[in-house]
Parts: C-alpha cells; structure tokens; sequence
C-alpha cells in the first residue's frame, strides 16, 4: 500500500510515525479471519467529564422532571357553548394602562354559560300582524269546486235566456243592483253575478258592493289575480257601452 502515499521528501529531524506493530493480543481478537470491533471505540465521552467544574457545581442534572402543575381553578359558571375563550381574571398588567379601545371588555352578546344575549339591534322583529283578508264560510255546496260544476251543467247564469250578447249602457246597469238581479261590469264586460253570490269567497256583502255599477276598481284593488273572465264566462250579458 506505500504506493497510496505520495513520497515526501525526507526533512532532517523529522521521521513518519510508525503504526504500531500489531501485538499478540490484537491476533486474538481474529475470529475466522474477521476483526472484531473494540467496543470501547463506540462508547462516547462523558460530558462533563467525571472530575470537571462544571460537573462539581451542577446541584442536579437540568433534564429532570418538571413537578407536576397544580389543578386548574374551575370557575363558577359553565363553559360557553361558543369555541371563544372568555378571561375571568384580568391579565396582570402591572403599571400599563389599557388601550382606549378595550378600557371596556366587549361581550359580543355571550351571557355566561353560553347563548347570546340578543337585544337591540339583534333582537328579531316581532311578527307582522296579518291583516284579515276578509275570506267567509262558504255554505256548504258553495265551494269553488261547486261553482266550477255549476258552470260546466249548462245551466241558464245569465238570467236572459235565448238572447246573445246584449250592448249594456249604464243606465241599464244601474237597474240591477237587487240581491236576486245584481249585475256588474268588469273590464268593459257586463256579468250576472246573482249566481255567484254564495260562491263568492270574499262573501255576499262584498261582491253587492259593485252591484248595478262598474267593479273594475274594487276588484283590481282587492284580487288582481283572480281569473275573473274564466270563473264568470258563463254569467256574462254583454259589453258596457255609452248611451
Ligand atoms: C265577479 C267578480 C268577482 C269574482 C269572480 C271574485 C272572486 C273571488 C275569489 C276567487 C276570491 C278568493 C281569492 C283567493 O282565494 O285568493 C275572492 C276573494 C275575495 N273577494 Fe272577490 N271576486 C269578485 C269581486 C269582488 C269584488 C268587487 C270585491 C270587493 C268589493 C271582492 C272582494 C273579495 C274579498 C274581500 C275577498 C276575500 C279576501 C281575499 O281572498 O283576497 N270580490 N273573490
């Protein structure tokens, strides 16, 4: 193996050491031609070592167990429901005042033990009073159903039976205005609405109101979207025109 090492030039008083020449004990060591490793090379120094300073003055090993920390105070009142940790007891401050902004400690609305403490603006607004929409009882075969079968049998709704479609002046209209003769005009369309009384869901006394005059207004104002022309086609006298 010399040939691994470069050949340095021989200095006058200096000489390589020399390995030590392998001893009898080193032999015995040779088990079936492997070394065995000395163990005394894996074992690591001691740190400090045994008869240093700072081994005489360290009072105990700084790696030793912490006492264990004193039970948690429980507070009087339960645990918010909310994950938001509320502080009972102030933070030692020392002498440092509080910024302006939590000189109050805000509540966000959590009472203690959880819930929220709706008021003012969060509380929610009482329920609207519905306001009656002044629907009545029907009699009993007067319902919109009845009314629907009572167009379809054919029967006579008009009350002017064998003539067509009459040209109603309003003068005309204004004489049927009796419980047991009411007309009315609609949309430039003039109906017999006695039939329709008692099937009328807003009551008698409501569609008499429009009785030998024009309901177009009231009606609009009061159920725009009821389908007027199709629950009276059958009751239909003519068309309202001047004269
Ligand atoms: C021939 C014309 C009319 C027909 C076919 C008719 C039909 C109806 C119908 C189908 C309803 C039930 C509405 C619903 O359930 O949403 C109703 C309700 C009502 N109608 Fe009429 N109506 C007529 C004329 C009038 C007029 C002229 C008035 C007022 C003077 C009136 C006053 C009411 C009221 C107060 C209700 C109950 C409240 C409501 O449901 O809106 N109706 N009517």
């Amino acid at each position: 193996m010399s040939w691994l090492l470069p050949s340095l030039p021989s200095i006058p008083g200096w000489s390589r050491p020399e390995p030590p020449a392998p001893s009898e004990d080193d032999s015995d060591k040779k088990v079936n031609g492997e070394e065995e490793d000395d163990e005394d090379l894996d074992v690591p120094p001691q740190f400090p070592l045994p008869n240093s300073a700072q081994r005489s003055q360290a009072p105990a090993p700084a790696f030793a167990l912490a006492p264990p920390s004193p039970p948690k105070q429980r507070s009087a009142s339960p645990p918010s429901d909310l994950n938001i940790a509320i502080i009972n007891d102030p933070i030692p401050l020392g002498n440092m005042p509080l910024p302006h902004s939590t000189t109050t400690r805000p509540d966000f609305g959590i009472k203690a033990g959880g819930g929220l403490d709706v008021g003012g603006a969060l509380k929610p607004p009482p329920p609207k009073k519905v306001k009656g929409r002044g629907k009545v009882a029907l009699a009993p075969g007067h319902s919109a159903l009845d009314w629907a079968r009572l167009q379809r049998s054919g029967a006579d709704l008009r009350g002017i039976e064998g003539t067509g479609y009459l040209r109603v002046t309003m003068e005309e209209l204004k004489k049927h205005k009796s419980r047991d003769d009411a007309w009315s005009a609609f949309n430039g369309r003039v109906y017999n609405i006695t039939p329709y009384l008692n099937f009328h869901p807003g009551g008698v006394d409501e569609l008499m109101r429009v009785a030998g005059r024009d309901g177009t207004k009231l009606f609009m104002l009061t159920h725009s979207w009821v389908n007027m022309e199709h629950l009276m086609a059958e009751c239909m006298i003519g068309m309202l025109v001047r004269g």
